[in-house]
């Protein structure tokens, strides 16, 4: 089977430089500049510098060559999907399509699958998830994921599995997606825990109680408990709020601490934090630490009232 990454971050990078290792992989990128450079230089320098790319993967800025595939990793950011699976319904249409992005798109409240089910015709969802940062998978180092899909997904298991990359296979979707957009959410409340040097037993009290929320609501959109306590739940929750290489937990470590943060970073708990406070506040289910997180990146409260505001809480049964 053939395989396309669609989007040139960081990611999309890193999974198609380690499928090439396996065979042909076409990694489609839309800055026709961008593409020039990376094919001359063999290095995607912008979004991850020193990996070189192998001579299987092919670079193209030209989408139709991409979308020939019949395999398509989407590997944009999450506020980008809707609009890219728009303009290209219609080739897209009846394809696999293997969602890489983490978060809630903020118009809908959907996640990847449901925005893939709302805009393409007979198209295969599916969700590649998991604890993994970008540079690790590109260096091979070991990793495992997991791999949602509705219907029987054993070949696409073996089609995107390495002898590096474990797949774990799952049907919940819905768990699978909701596990890796909430945990941003929860490492930017980490990060702002560290950030303000409040403590690593506040780390460990505020993941603990992070992961409570994150099944309050995973549970009640219809996440199975088990993906939960997965890689793509847990697990992702656990490396994202401890390592300094996440993104999210960097912006809430520069909250925390009052220094600046490159706005032009991929930060997807900012917008999923929203998406997040808002269908739980429609379904009245708590989430006090992540209507604690919008209100911090909206700049709402400060990071003092943020932490007063948790620790006010009623006391209450674990
Ligand atoms: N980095 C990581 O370690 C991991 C990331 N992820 C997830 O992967 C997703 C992508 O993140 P990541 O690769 O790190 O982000 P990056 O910031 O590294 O790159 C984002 C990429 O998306 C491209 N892009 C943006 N908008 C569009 C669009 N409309 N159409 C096509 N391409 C577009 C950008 O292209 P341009 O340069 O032209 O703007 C850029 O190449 C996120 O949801 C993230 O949570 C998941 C696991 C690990
Ligand atoms: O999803 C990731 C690790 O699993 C990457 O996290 P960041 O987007 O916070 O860098």
């Amino acid at each position: 089977m053939s395989i396309a990454v669609l989007g040139a971050g960081a990611f999309g990078t890193a999974l198609a430089v380690s499928l090439a290792r396996k065979g042909p992989v076409t990694l489609w990128a839309r800055g026709a500049e961008q593409v020039h450079e990376m094919a001359e230089s063999r290095e995607n320098a912008r979004r991850l510098p020193g990996v070189k790319l192998p001579e299987t993967l092919t670079v193209t800025s030209d989408i139709e060559t991409a979308l020939s595939a019949e395999t398509l990793l989407l590997a944009m950011p999450m506020q980008q999907m809707a609009g890219f699976l728009q303009a290209h319904a219609e080739a897209l249409a009846g394809k696999t399509l293997v969602s890489c992005a983490k978060g809630i798109d903020l118009a809908t409240g959907q996640g990847p699958t449901g925005l893939i089910r709302a805009h393409v015709a007979g198209a295969r969802a599916a969700v590649l998830t998991g604890p993994s940062f970008a540079a690790d998978i590109a260096r091979g180092l070991p990793t495992a994921l997991t791999l949602a899909c509705t219907d029987h997904s054993e070949e696409l298991q073996a089609e995107l599995s390495t002898p590096t990359l474990r797949l774990y296979r799952t049907t919940d979707t819905t768990g699978a997606e909701l596990g890796g957009a909430l945990k941003n959410v929860y490492a930017i409340a980490a990060g702002t825990v560290i950030g303000a040097g409040l403590g690593e037993s506040a780390r460990a009290a505020l993941m603990t109680r992070s992961f409570a929320e994150m099944q309050r609501i995973a549970l009640a959109l219809g996440a199975r408990p088990e993906t939960l306590s997965g890689l793509s739940g847990f697990g992702d929750l656990v490396l994202t709020c401890t390592s300094a290489q996440s993104r999210n937990f960097r912006l809430g470590r520069a909250i925390g601490s009052g220094e600046g943060f490159d706005p032009s970073i991929t930060v997807e708990g900012v917008a999923t934090a929203k998406a997040l406070d808002r269908l739980a506040r429609e379904r009245g289910i708590e989430t006090p630490i992540a209507a604690m997180v919008r209100a911090l990146t909206e700049e709402k409260i400060g990071v003092s009232e943020a932490m007063q505001s948790l620790l006010a809480r009623p006391l209450k049964e674990e």
